[in-house]
């Protein structure tokens, strides 16, 4: 069930929602006081999301961050003090320009610095999806603070190196995550005292690979029968499950996952690295 925190939900919500919705529901509340007057969450935010929905159906646009997610994501933002933000994973905008928001409360201004770089990098491969982006960020007003690299992150990543933020928010495709957090790091990109958010880590295909020591399946689904679908296991669960698990033993960082929307995961480096 989607709950939306600018509704009040109905009589019928309350009958047949769990308790862990209606404890993300009353969360979502307490979080965003009234109406999404908190300026870090600007009122286009349902826009961008209802102008997803009628242009690609609900099933796509549930691979924008809700509402809330935008609420926890800027106040991370707000607490490592970002200046400068990596986006790998844009889609029509709804993440950008919540962080877009949140850069300006930390007293960011917009526009490109010495080097030509505005505060907000993007990365996404669609430029279809780019170009309604820009059009929510205009709307948004944030247009000054983000800018969008179209092309295979894979690609754009290597071509930053240079480059440092103070959050790194990887929400791409599943099966680079590795990858993308590698190029990351190898190249110095998270600025000291920076934070990467990491997005889906407990992707439902993903949770099917619960017993960490189990190896990984190369050619079924696993034993448990839970899985429905092969190619979300192999192209989505397998990858992130693989993540999980290279940064659980990865020595140089500090990772914590929130069991929160499809899990979201926060990492730091530690301090020799
Ligand atoms: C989950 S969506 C991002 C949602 C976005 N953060 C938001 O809140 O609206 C994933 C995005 O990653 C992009 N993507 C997929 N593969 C990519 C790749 N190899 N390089 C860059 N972007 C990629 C897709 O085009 C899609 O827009």
């Amino acid at each position: 069930m989607v709950f939306d925190p600018t509704n009040n939900p109905t009589s019928q919500y309350y009958k047949d929602a769990s308790d862990l919705e209606l404890r993300n529901f009353y969360a979502a509340k307490a979080s965003i006081n009234t109406n999404f007057t908190i300026p870090s969450i600007p009122p286009t935010i349902p826009m961008v999301y209802d102008d997803t929905v009628a242009r690609f159906g609900k099933n796509t646009a549930e691979m924008a961050i809700s509402h809330f997610q935008g609420v926890i994501q800027s106040f991370f933002v707000g607490l490592v003090g970002a200046k400068r933000i990596l986006e790998i994973g844009t889609f029509t905008g709804s993440s950008a320009i919540c962080f877009a928001s949140a850069l300006k409360r930390n007293g960011v201004k917009g526009g490109p610095d010495a080097n030509g770089n505005k505060p907000v990098i993007c990365l996404d491969i669609s430029e279809k999806f780019a170009q309604i982006a820009r059009d929510n960020f205009k709307e948004a007003a944030v247009e000054d603070f983000i800018e969008i690299i179209v092309g295979d992150a894979n690609e754009s990543l290597a071509s930053l190196k240079g480059q440092q933020f103070d959050v790194i928010f990887i929400d791409a495709d599943k099966i680079s995550y590795t990858a993308y957090y590698d190029a990351a790091i190898d190249n110095k990109m998270l600025a000291k005292g920076g934070l990467f958010i990491v997005d889906n880590t407990a992707l439902k295909p993903a949770i099917q690979l619960i017993d960490c020591s189990v190896p990984l399946p190369e050619d079924k689904l696993p034993e448990d029968g839970r899985g429905d679908d092969y190619e979300a296991y192999k192209y989505l669960g397998r990858p992130i499950h693989e993540f999980n698990e290279y940064i659980r033993q990865d020595p140089r960082c500090e990772a914590i996952m929130l069991p929160i929307f499809t899990g979201v995961t926060l990492l730091r480096m530690l301090d020799n690295n």
